[in-house]
């Protein structure tokens, strides 16, 4: 897929052309209303030149057809930052109904494959039985990445964030790149911010920069991640009703930081 530029807000041209391939995940940052969603869009909809910002959207160094545009439901997922169910199923119900639509012969393998991602997603398991009206935000979003990287064709993948709670946002990423996808993240979160192989920079509608992760930005990324984790344990205590406690090397490191 490649993303010829178009124009920012103020009518400046976008100086860039985005090539991007399977496998790749690319992150979009900037400020509230910079244009992260507005780029999305525009992907999702195979954009021609015919979007606010005037970019177009290349299919293997082609003009999408007609067909292809408006079929683009099947060439695009997309995961939105609502998730709400309105069918009255079991999530096990659910996945076969969609495996049954994909005409996918002997279904029950990646059914169990699928239930099995979501729950190493989530950070609460689910049964199967249990109805999809009832997950939790950060469940539903685990069940729905898992069935977008194992069962939807779509070789695009759009993500407006993943939200903090309830999903391993690392693991993730990772099966959607395993899966071969190509993956655009628009977030404010640095941490996943930090994953992309590319990271887009908005400003005023338009592509202010484009940065490749360096080895220092690594480096702060396997450090962020690890506070990260430390969080995450923390709030799961808390939430369990558990409390803190700090051995004495960590209390040690502690003071040191918040002096
Ligand atoms: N290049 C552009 N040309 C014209 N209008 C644009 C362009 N880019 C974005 N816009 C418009 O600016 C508004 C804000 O953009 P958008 O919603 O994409 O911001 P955002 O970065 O996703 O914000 P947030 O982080 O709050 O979700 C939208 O109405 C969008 O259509």
């Amino acid at each position: 897929m490649t993303i010829i530029g178009g124009t920012n807000k103020s009518g400046d041209i976008e100086p860039y052309s985005i090539c991007c391939q399977s496998g790749d995940i690319i992150c979009l940052v900037g400020p509230t209303g910079s244009g992260k969603s507005r780029m999305l869009g525009d992907i999702e909809s195979l954009a021609q030149g015919d979007t606010p910002s005037g970019r177009k959207i290349l299919i293997n160094g082609e003009i999408p057809s007609s067909s292809l545009r408006t079929s683009a439901i099947g060439l695009i997922a997309q995961l939105s930052q609502q998730m709400n169910f309105v069918v009255d199923l079991t999530v096990r119900e659910f996945i076969a109904l969609h495996a049954e639509s994909r005409l996918i012969p002997d279904p029950e393998n990646i059914i169990d494959l699928i239930l099995k991602t979501a729950n190493n997603l989530s950070g609460e398991q689910f049964s199967p039985d249990v109805s999809l009206t009832q997950l939790s935000g950060g469940q539903s979003r685990a069940l729905m990445i898992a069935d977008t990287a194992l069962l939807c064709p779509s070789p695009v993948v759009l993500i407006d964030e993943i939200e903090n709670a309830g999903v391993n946002r690392k693991n993730a990423l990772e099966l959607l790149v395993k899966e071969g996808k190509i993956t655009f993240v628009a977030t404010h979160d640095p941490v996943l911010a930090l994953m992309g192989s590319r990271r887009l920079f908005f400003k005023n509608g338009g592509i202010a920069g484009i940065i490749i992760p360096d080895e220092e930005e690594r480096l702060a990324m396997r450090y962020i991640q690890k506070v990260d984790d430390q969080w995450t344990s923390w709030r799961d205590q808390i939430r369990n009703g558990g409390v803190l406690h700090l051995d004495d090397s960590k209390k040690k490191i502690y003071n040191r930081l918040i002096l």
